[in-house]
């Protein structure tokens, strides 16, 4: 049997119109996915989604997570508390190649106020498909845990 990538995907009312496009494109390209909310653009606080969506990674429910607030600080920072999370931002093709490279990041965080919507599907395309480069970064991110 084929193995299907579980995606959680969250954040705040920020992020909220391009979550809903993610969770789109996501579905559309065979991935299981798992809407932490918020389910509508009113403001609200990301950690109250940040951290179930890391709980659901970290205890491995779900393979990867996706979180969205405006400039992606809040809900990294939220969801780097967690043990098991390296959430790494991403505001480019090439950065978020990078973050799964050489940081092995297990949560990707998009800016979205300051990526178009394409660019936003492009950053979660390539962070989806990209694998971790081991080798040296293994060791680099063996010492992140303290
Ligand atoms: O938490 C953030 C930054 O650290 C996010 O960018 C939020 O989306 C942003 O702070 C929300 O701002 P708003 O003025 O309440 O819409």
């Amino acid at each position: 049997m084929e193995f299907i990538k579980k995606i959680a995907i969250g954040g705040d009312h920020a992020g909220f119109e391009y979550k809903t496009e993610l969770i789109k494109y996501l579905s559309a390209e065979g991935y299981e996915v798992q809407d932490f909310g918020p389910y509508s653009n009113a403001s609200c606080d990301y950690a109250d989604f940040a951290h179930p969506l890391a709980s659901s990674v970290e205890s491995k429910e779900n393979t990867f997570g996706i979180l969205l607030c405006g400039s992606a600080n809040g809900v990294a920072i939220t969801a780097n508390k967690h043990q098991g999370i390296r959430a790494g931002l991403a505001w480019n093709a090439e950065v978020s190649s990078l973050v799964r490279l050489h940081n092995d990041a297990n949560v990707l965080c998009i800016p979205a106020r300051f990526v178009t919507l394409e660019e936003a599907i492009e950053i979660t395309k390539i962070f989806l498909t990209t694998a971790f480069e081991g080798g040296r970064h293994q060791l680099r991110v063996n010492k992140i845990p303290c």
